[in-house]
């Protein structure tokens, strides 16, 4: 979602800080001084990690976004997941297998945010990964940088840590169980995520992470740790915007269709379709766009029939 800039932001009085993590009911705050201190929050109030703050004695008041990062929930709730964000890393794996399109609409969403989308291929040490670095690679390649890894084996993780030291704030999604606490914690060893064991009582899913942290990187830059999630609804992006940020079309958006408005599906002098007729676009990704298209279209009727 972009942010409209207010011109004229009000200075806010008190100690200015960065929320480094949300436990729901309250947040910790890091100040400039390094003091790190508990302020108590409205459940609803819309505070994210990330979000630059200032506080007076137990009073916060949040400052302008430079970035954030929204999705819709299986129940079809908009939920802001982060703030302030440069980098959305997408953490895949072969086991278990990114959920349809779940790939491309991250990426799509962070690109409407104005993140740049990675690829970190976790798991790597595992038998079987192979084909799908490979296939990921193939498609992949030039349009995003891509990390294969092993959090296991630390394998690939230079790489990525040197690419996220260049002073990144980074946020990692993706599907419970690909590894992103284990990523986190090889890359921040210092870190003592409790992978896999802890999980919201009482809720449905079990995800092994409750709260959303920030943390300083020892290489530079910053990460984010928050709750897995299997869905990647995307928010407020039209279906005439979509093939923008659609992974593999920055070609096709460069020469431009005959029309406009066009959405990429019968229009004559489509761009798109002239590199699907071509095989620069394959069935499989034109298949895919189609299907994220539809979904965008469905959009608010599929969330309210969804319970
Ligand atoms: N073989 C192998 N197993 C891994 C690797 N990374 C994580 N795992 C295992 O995968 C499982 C899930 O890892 P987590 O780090 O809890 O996954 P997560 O994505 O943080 O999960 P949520 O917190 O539920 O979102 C654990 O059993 C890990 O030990 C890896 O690189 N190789
Ligand atoms: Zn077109």
């Amino acid at each position: 979602m972009k942010i409209k800039q207010n011109n004229s932001p009000s200075p806010s009085p008190g100690q200015k800080g960065v929320i480094v993590a949300h436990h729901g009911i309250a947040v910790d705050i890091l100040f400039a001084s390094g003091e790190r201190r508990k302020v108590k929050v409205k459940r609803r109030a819309g505070h994210v990690v990330g979000d630059n703050v200032a506080v007076q004695e137990q009073r916060l008041t949040r400052l302008p976004r430079k970035t954030q990062l929204c999705r819709r929930d299986s129940r079809g709730s908009v939920r802001i997941i982060g703030a302030n964000l440069d980098v959305l890393g997408v953490v895949i794996s072969h086991l278990p297998l990114p959920t349809p399109g779940y790939i491309d609409q991250a990426i799509v969403a962070a690109r409407e945010a104005d993140l740049t989308p990675i690829l970190v291929i976790n798991k790597k040490d595992l038998e079987g990964s192979e084909p799908f670095i490979a296939k990921i690679r193939n498609t992949y390649t030039g349009i995003v940088d891509i990390f294969a890894v092993s959090s296991s084996t630390g394998e690939g993780l230079d790489e990525l840590t040197l690419f996220l030291g260049q002073g990144f704030r980074s946020f990692f999604v993706g599907i419970t169980g690909v590894g992103k606490s284990s990523l986190l914690n090889a890359i921040c060893p210092t870190l003592d995520l409790q992978i896999g064991q802890l999980y919201e009582a009482g809720k449905r899913g079990c995800n092994t992470t409750t709260v959303s942290t920030l943390h300083s990187l020892p290489g530079g830059g910053e990460l984010v740790d928050t709750p897995g999630f299997n869905e990647f609804g995307l928010v407020d992006i039209s279906t005439e915007d979509l093939a923008g940020y659609f992974p593999g079309f920055e070609d096709a958006m460069e020469s431009r269709c005959r029309f406009r408005d066009c959405r990429h599906r019968t229009e004559p002098g489509c761009a798109v379709l002239q590199l699907v007729e071509s095989k620069k676009i394959t069935r499989e990704r034109y298949a895919t766009y189609l299907a994220i298209f539809d979904q965008l279209e469905a959009g608010e009727a599929r969330f309210k029939t969804r319970r």
